[in-house]
């Protein structure tokens, strides 16, 4: 088993034949431009656009993996990753683990020395690239949102006050606001709510709803969004009856099987940092957050005393991004 292999990871490897572990490393330019390498014909997925990476030899970290793959095939040599996400593909043989890497410090010039090419491109350009299958959900990840927005309880504002307050959350950078219910439930506003919602979609930007199944289900939201305690009662997710993106909200202490049960798209982790609003919860800070954001299978995002000016720390803690009530709607 790779030392650095996370607690799903782990758990996976017990209850089944030993997966395919890979890792994947995502390369970005100043411009924000990823690098993806064409696999050459002979091999599988033969002509099929990846990230560069392959199989984990045994005993092999993820860090000296990615580094030794990335020598070879690109003739860089990486410093310091840290993890996006795992992409679990079923497979006749052995399940497909592609464990994926942000690369945050390289020296040379990527070459494609086993290649048959490679390109860089805007996350937003991989659609029109033929991805090997599990690399639509790298895509889907590095197109993901990197802001989020957490609104108070409906009660907190009134009605004429609310659209600025949104406007306000979009101008200071949030790119999917997430309607959360306080002392009042957004059940109860349900015409305010479907306002509100068509002007954060006629700003080109996404919603998410918090822990409100059907109402999410029809007013059109892109994301709902649960609670760790109302995520609980459902067996699978399955059971939810919601089609699109689902975010589960976990703490330091949950179990990371039961998340892999779940099947979450996204996780929102924290608190990192110790906040006036949960005065009786400590901070895990950014080390902790590292390791579990590693342990888990879908990509995380850091919440809890942070906001957009920590971005940069989150990516190089393995988050997708941050989320924040305060820095979007101040008081
Ligand atoms: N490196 C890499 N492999 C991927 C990606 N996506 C994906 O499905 N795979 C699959 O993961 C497996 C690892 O493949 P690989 O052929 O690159 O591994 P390797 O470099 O160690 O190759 P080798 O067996 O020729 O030595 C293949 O089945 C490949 O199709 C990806 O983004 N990067």
């Amino acid at each position: 088993m790779p030392r650095s292999a996370g607690l799903s990871e782990r758990a996976l490897m017990m209850s089944q034949p030993a997966p395919l572990l890979v890792v994947a490393g995502v390369l970005a330019d100043s411009t924000g431009r990823v690098l993806i390498a064409k696999r050459p014909a002979h091999k599988h997925h033969g002509g099929c656009w990846e990230f560069p990476g392959g199989k984990l030899e045994s005993g092999e970290s993820v860090g000296d993996g990615l580094a030794r793959e990335l020598r070879e095939e690109l003739g860089i040599a990486v410093t310091t990753s840290a993890r996006i996400g795992l992409v679990v593909e079923p497979r006749p043989q052995h399940e497909l683990h592609l464990i994926v890497q942000r690369v945050l410090a390289w020296s040379g010039s990527p070459q494609a020395l086993e290649h048959s090419d490679i390109a860089w491109c805007q996350p937003n350009e991989l659609q029109r690239f033929h991805l090997a299958p599990a690399d639509r959900r790298i895509a889907q990840w590095l197109c993901a949102p990197a802001q989020l927005a957490v609104t108070p309880g409906p009660e907190s504002l009134s009605d004429s006050e609310w659209p600025a307050r949104i406007d306000l959350a979009l101008r200071r950078g949030a790119e999917r606001v997430h309607f959360r219910g306080g002392a009042h439930s957004w059940a109860q506003h349900p015409d305010g709510l479907a306002r509100l919602i068509a002007q954060v979609h006629a700003a080109g930007l996404t919603v998410a709803l918090h822990d409100l199944p059907e109402l999410a289900v029809s007013l059109y939201v892109d994301a709902l969004h649960l609670s760790e305690r109302c995520a609980r009662q459902f067996e699978s997710r399955a059971d939810i009856g919601w089609p699109g993106l689902l975010g589960i909200s976990v703490h330091a202490d949950t179990d990371s099987d039961w998340i892999r049960r779940v099947q979450p798209d996204y996780l929102l982790l924290g608190q990192v940092h110790g906040t006036p609003s949960h005065p009786d919860r400590q901070g895990m800070g950014w080390a902790r957050f590292a390791e579990l954001a590693a342990a888990y299978c879908a990509p995380v995002y850091a919440i809890g005393g942070v906001g957009p000016a920590d971005l940069q720390s989150a990516k190089t803690h393995g988050a997708l991004g941050v989320a924040s009530i305060s820095a979007y709607f101040p008081t």
